[in-house]
């Protein structure tokens, strides 16, 4: 079971993003998206690196978010795409087969479609309506998390909306990693944010 963290600088409240992230990973986060979305290219490699070489004493997964050329000149450890980003076959033929491949999927269409594919993981997308990313489609809510449970051969992440009181639901749906920006990333302290976040993780994972 994931404890993933998605980051998103600006959710920091001006901290910064290397003591957050590694906060978190301190607190229990098992693996991280580099999530940047106006950061310039070679800025992108830098921290990139930097974040790979925070976790990697950690043995957390670093994750780049839509761009694989970042992820392959970091040598991170696969990367996250959407539905409108680099398409799954040019992905694969791209990347070394050992790299992790997550893919969002936002409607019914997508998750049938990717059954055709080789992923990592398949990230229910929004679970939840989520003031963290508004150009979504509608969200999945529990009940869409069900049926995806039914209707896919993946590993499934939920994202949007998860938080402390939410995280055991979805997880007894079906849920194989919870990933998260703001109730971790925003929170006051983010070590304690993951650490209980986990703690409910190993909690369900019990019964
Ligand atoms: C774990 C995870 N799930 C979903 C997303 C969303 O990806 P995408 O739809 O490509 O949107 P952006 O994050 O690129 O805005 C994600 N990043 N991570
Ligand atoms: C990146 C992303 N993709 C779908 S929802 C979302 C944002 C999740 O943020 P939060 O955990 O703050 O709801
Ligand atoms: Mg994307």
């Amino acid at each position: 079971m994931q404890l993933y963290l998605v980051t998103d600088e600006n959710a920091c409240l001006g901290r910064d993003l290397f003591w957050v992230v590694e906060e978190a990973v301190k607190g229990g986060v098992t693996m991280v998206q580099l999530r940047e979305k106006s950061l310039g290219t070679r800025a992108f490699i830098d921290r990139a690196k930097k974040m790979k070489d925070i976790l990697l004493p950690y043995n957390v997964p670093l994750i780049i978010n839509d761009r694989v050329d970042i992820a392959l000149a970091s040598d991170a450890d696969g990367v996250h795409v959407g539905q409108s980003d680099m398409p799954y076959e040019m992905l694969k033929d791209l990347l070394p087969p050992e790299k992790i491949i997550g893919l969002s999927a936002e409607t019914k269409e997508d998750v049938l479609e990717a059954e055709n594919w080789d992923l990592t993981y398949l990230a229910v997308s929004p679970l939840f309506s989520t003031p963290s990313k508004t150009d979504t489609l509608r969200p999945w809510g529990m009940d869409g998390l069900k049926w995806v449970k039914a209707n896919s051969k993946h590993p499934l992440v939920v994202i949007g909306g998860l938080n402390e009181t939410n995280t055991a639901e979805a997880i007894s749906n079906g849920a194989e990693g919870i990933a998260i920006i703001s109730a971790i990333c925003s929170a006051i302290s983010p070590f304690e944010a993951a650490r209980y976040l986990k703690f409910l993780i190993n909690k369900i994972e019990k019964i």
